[in-house]
């Protein structure tokens, strides 16, 4: 068996509602970003949302990335951490169903962790996650026999906010280089560069060989404004970049070349995963003989679809024609 690409990262199933700004105030969360909390608070939460309806996903940012890959056709194998209860039975059931290669033990010392994201009337979201036994990912469960069938591997900041997660990503990007396998990392949330700003950069100067952040992610790396010049400044260091500008596109870096990536108009719904859905369509073209330009239109494409339903995941997956015309159209 050999992958486009295995990836780490927290497990999660994503609870997702749709409520008002007025009670996404009311509530105190910082809007638009992930923060860490307890079981009673995401229960808390839930329990003061008017009986708006709820619906569950597997999820997390690595997750969503191998699932959108799979999607396209692409080969898969993710590692992660979930519990042995009905959440881990749902999770791994929903990311198998997919063809995703996922072989993990599910661990008897805790619960799945789970995402509470709340999605206002503007698309945006705010989640609030419970890590639970996905923050007990440890080098151990990183598979040198996988990896070695990869072209490369994808890594989420996420895993950095704790140990031993982080200590995970360290090894998998160790195990990738050590046998020749590409290393992809996304940053994941602005949190992570004010904790671990060196230590990003120092990766992304090093084994990263393609990067992945948003605009604002960018200017915190980099210290600059313009977006030409973050995303020129990154691939200074970085062979490829891949630079998400909402919906007004991307940009991606490739051999010392500016590729601006058109965004697609769509009427956003729920911003949830585009970004995962954006990295799912550059993987799945870089790993399949697309141009780089290719693989951005490609993702572009996908990550308005995902902005312009509910949830992380494709209700409505492409077609292999659909995925050829996208690919062709650039
Ligand atoms: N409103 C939108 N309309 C169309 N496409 C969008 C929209 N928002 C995002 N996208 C697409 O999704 C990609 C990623 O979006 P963005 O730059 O917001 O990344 P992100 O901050 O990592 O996303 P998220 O963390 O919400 O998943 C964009 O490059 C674009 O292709
Ligand atoms: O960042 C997002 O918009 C969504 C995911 O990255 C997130 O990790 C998720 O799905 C939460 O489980």
């Amino acid at each position: 068996m050999s992958y486009d690409v295995y990836a780490i990262g927290n497990a999660l199933t994503d609870i997702q509602a749709r409520i008002s700004d007025d009670l996404v105030t009311e509530l105190r969360f910082a809007k638009g970003i992930m923060t860490l909390v307890d079981e009673e608070t995401q229960i808390r939460v839930l329990n003061s949302l008017d009986g708006a309806e709820t619906t569950r996903c597997a999820g997390g940012s690595g997750a969503n990335t191998v699932a959108g890959i799979a999607d396209f056709g692409g080969k898969v194998a993710y590692a992660a951490k979930v519990g042995d209860d009905e959440i881990g039975d749902f999770f791994l059931q929903d990311m198998r169903s997919l063809g995703v290669e996922i072989e993990v033990p599910q661990a008897s010392d805790g619960q799945s962790g789970t995402c509470v994201i709340l999605i206002t009337p503007d698309a945006e979201r705010t989640m609030l996650t419970h890590l639970g036994v996905s923050a007990s990912l440890s080098p151990e469960d990183v598979s040198e026999e996988e990896i070695k069938q990869a072209d490369y591997v994808y890594i989420e900041g996420y895993l950095f906010s704790g140990e031993p997660t982080k200590s995970a990503a360290l090894h998998c990007i160790d195990v990738a280089v050590r046998n020749g396998v590409k290393v992809a990392f996304t940053v994941s949330d602005p949190f992570l560069i004010h904790q671990f700003r060196d230590e990003f950069l120092k990766l992304i100067e090093g084994p990263v060989d393609l990067l992945f952040c948003n605009l604002e992610e960018a200017r915190a790396l980099t210290t600059l404004n313009d977006p030409i010049e973050c995303a020129q400044e990154l691939h200074q260091h970085c062979s490829n970049v891949a630079m998400t500008l909402g919906a007004n596109g991307s940009i991606v870096m490739h051999g010392g070349e500016v590729i601006p990536i058109e965004g697609v108009s769509v009427d956003a719904i729920d911003t949830t995963g585009a970004g995962d859905m954006y990295a799912a369509g550059v993987l799945y073209g870089v790993t399949n003989g697309l141009t780089w330009k290719q693989s951005g239109h490609l993702a572009s494409h996908a990550a308005a679809r995902i902005v312009s339903q509910m949830g992380a995941r494709l209700k409505k997956p492409f077609t292999e024609a659909e995925v050829n015309e996208l690919a062709g159209m650039v």
